[in-house]
């Protein structure tokens, strides 16, 4: 029983960081995080605190998620190199030097920092994805039931392909569908082993991306070619211009309306679509950098970042571009439209104030739904916000260390190790959602008694060679393995998980929007989006068409979940998904 705690605390001397000593050949504790992420986060971080060393998909691995930590391996680019774990994804994407190789990542950034701001997405993106959003919702309201996770991914598909990516599609109808049907293959590729044999996922995929190549290939040369020849005899070519990144200003724009012009911008081809919405203002309707097109913000880095034209107008280049596109947008998208819905129709006090706030709106602004009034509704952009926190949709990022580096705990990530950034550990130890203070410790009981904690040192596994433990950074007074099991014995409730995570048996306890319009309760570990220097770039694209999404189900429809307990039994990895046929979703049309 001493054993482990001891050779914890070994380890915890020599600054090697904690862990669980025992875990499955090959495929470590893959089994455990995948069947219920938060449970396992949670166990994990009351054990070993904010980082811990475990073995997934066959490797080690260090787990981090407290702000202290998640701040160097998100920031610190010199220490820490993008990294993207498992075979599949390099089989079907083989270049990520625009992600992963400093100069090309900074252009990179740059560009579609530029293409996917908050200008961008109001004079851009937000009319074509609401003519996308009004005919899918338009073929709900005809069938009055939908699975609601397969709609959304068939929403989401269309919203990057017709919408994101900005490139061109085939016309004919067929044609269209043989394209989302490649290119879902093409996703579902991702999930599977690396074994290319006939029959297999990944096998299916790679057929699926030739297959697509020479699909689009003749419909994007053209384009593409034009936009590099535009972009070379441009003022970006030597990449001096003022960095796109610093828009992330709480942009409130006004252009970008869904009325008419809006349908007819989303058929019209991409150049000509660009130049329709330029009367939207070509500043990006008041933030003073021009929004660019996701294939120019393409283009344009490659080519600022060093690199050829002709390799720029590779297929095989764009192709993979464009499917890294389709990657971030469906892959997220799909899971937080079905999250988000699931959440709004599980939770009747919550809809209910989101109906008077569109209710306010629609008296206020009338049937407009710009960029700007979106950004006029806070208790819907919490409640996307709380549907992020509680079901992420990414489960995180990867890293690999570059040296050894030394944290400020005291623990050292040695050279070449593989980091693993965890938004549900960040999620579970959240300091804004834990009890200020843990319950007093009971006087007996077989936890270990004083004697046993100067054996393990006050610190344990919290902070090597029991140290006293670093407050404000992360936890306070969790930062010490008796805090945290103390904390540990005041949780009640069948799944051991504190009310703030425990979505699957108090929902209503834990999915509460209003904790993020008070300064005092709102998250302060929300990782949902990353951080740093890959913070994610598409995060304004998200945010907006989640909140379009349900502004416009919302001023619709009274919808209701068929079976209310879809989320309960809803599996969490890798975003949540339901189990199959429980998420039918009944829709009554009624005007708000
Ligand atoms: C709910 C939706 C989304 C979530 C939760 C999400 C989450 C994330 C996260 C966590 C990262 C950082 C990964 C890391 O640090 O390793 C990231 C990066 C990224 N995301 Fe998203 N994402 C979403 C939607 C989108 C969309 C719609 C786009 C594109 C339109 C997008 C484009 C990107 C890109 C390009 C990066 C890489 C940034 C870089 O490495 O510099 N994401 N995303």
């Amino acid at each position: 029983m001493f054993v482990i705690p001891w050779v914890q605390l070994k380890l915890a001397q020599l600054g090697r960081i904690p862990g669980p000593i025992f875990w499955l050949p090959l495929i470590g504790e893959t089994p455990q995080l995948m069947q219920s992420p938060f449970k396992y986060m949670w166990k994990r971080w009351l054990s070993y605190g904010g980082i811990f060393r475990t073995s997934l998909l066959g490797q080690q691995v260090y787990v981090v998620g407290t702000q202290d930590i998640l701040r160097s391996v998100w920031s610190d680019e010199e220490a820490f190199e993008f990294h993207v774990p498992g075979k599949t994804f390099s089989m079907l994407i083989n270049d990520i030097r625009h992600l992963r190789e400093p100069r090309q990542h900074a252009f990179f950034r740059r560009r579609l920092g530029q293409a996917l701001s908050p200008a961008a997405v109001a004079a851009n993106l937000l009319g074509p994805m609401a003519a996308v959003m009004r005919r899918h919702l338009d073929s709900w309201e005809h069938r009055g039931r939908v699975l609601l996770s397969h709609a959304s991914e068939e929403l989401s598909m269309d919203v990057a392909l017709e919408v994101v990516t900005g490139h061109p599609l085939p016309s004919s109808p067929d044609a269209k569908a043989l394209v989302r049907r490649l290119f879902r293959t093409v996703l579902n590729g991702l999930y599977g082993l690396p074994i290319v044999l006939p029959g297999t996922a990944i096998y299916k995929a790679l057929g699926a991306r030739r297959q697509l190549m020479k699909i689009l290939w003749p419909l994007v040369e053209a384009e593409a070619t034009e936009v590099a020849a535009r972009v070379r005899g441009g003022k970006e070519e030597g990449g001096e211009e003022e960095d796109g990144e610093d828009e992330t200003l709480p942009g409130v724009v006004t252009a970008g309306g869904c009325g008419e012009d809006a349908e007819a911008s989303a058929r019209a081809p991409t150049l000509r679509r660009r130049r329709m919405v330029a009367g939207a203002g070509d500043d990006g309707g008041g933030i003073g950098v021009a929004p660019l097109r996701m294939l120019e913000a393409q283009v344009s880095s490659a080519l600022a970042g060093g690199e050829e034209l002709s390799a720029i107008l590779d297929p095989e280049q764009l192709f993979e571009r464009a499917l890294g596109t389709v990657i971030a947008v469906d892959e997220t998208s799909r899971h937080l439209f079905f999250a988000s819905v699931a959440a709004v129709a599980r939770a009747p006090d919550v809809r209910s104030k989101l109906e008077d706030e569109q209710r306010q709106a629609l008296g206020k602004y009338g049937h407009e739904l710009s960029y700007s009034v979106l950004g006029d509704m806070p208790y819907l952009e919490a409640v996307i916000k709380e549907t992020l926190r509680l079901l992420p949709v990414s489960i995180g990022g990867f890293r690999i260390a570059k040296r050894d580096v030394q944290l400020r705990s005291g623990f050292v990530i040695p050279r070449g190790a593989v980091v693993y950034w965890s938004t549900h550990l960040a999620h579970c130890c959240d300091p804004a959602l834990l009890p200020r203070k843990p319950a007093p410790e009971p006087a007996r009981g077989n936890h270990p008694g004083p004697w046993f904690r100067s054996l393990i040192g006050a610190g344990s596994a919290g902070a090597p060679g029991g140290q006293e433990p670093r407050r404000g950074l992360t936890v306070g007074v969790y930062d010490t393995v008796g805090g945290r099991r103390a904390l540990a014995r005041s949780i009640d409730g069948p799944t051991g998980l504190p009310a703030h995570l425990d979505f699957q048996m108090r929902f209503e306890e834990a999915f509460r929007p209003e904790r993020w319009l008070i300064a005092e309760t709102r998250p302060k570990q929300w990782a949902a989006f990353g951080g740093g220097g890959h913070l994610c770039l598409g995060q304004h694209v998200a945010m907006a068409e989640a909140k379009l999404l349900l502004a416009m189900l919302l001023r619709r429809f009274d919808f209701r979940l068929e079976d209310p307990e879809v989320l309960r039994k809803a599996s969490l990895f890798p975003g949540p998904t339901p189990r199959r046929g429980t998420d039918g979703l009944l829709l009554t049309s009624r005007p708000l």
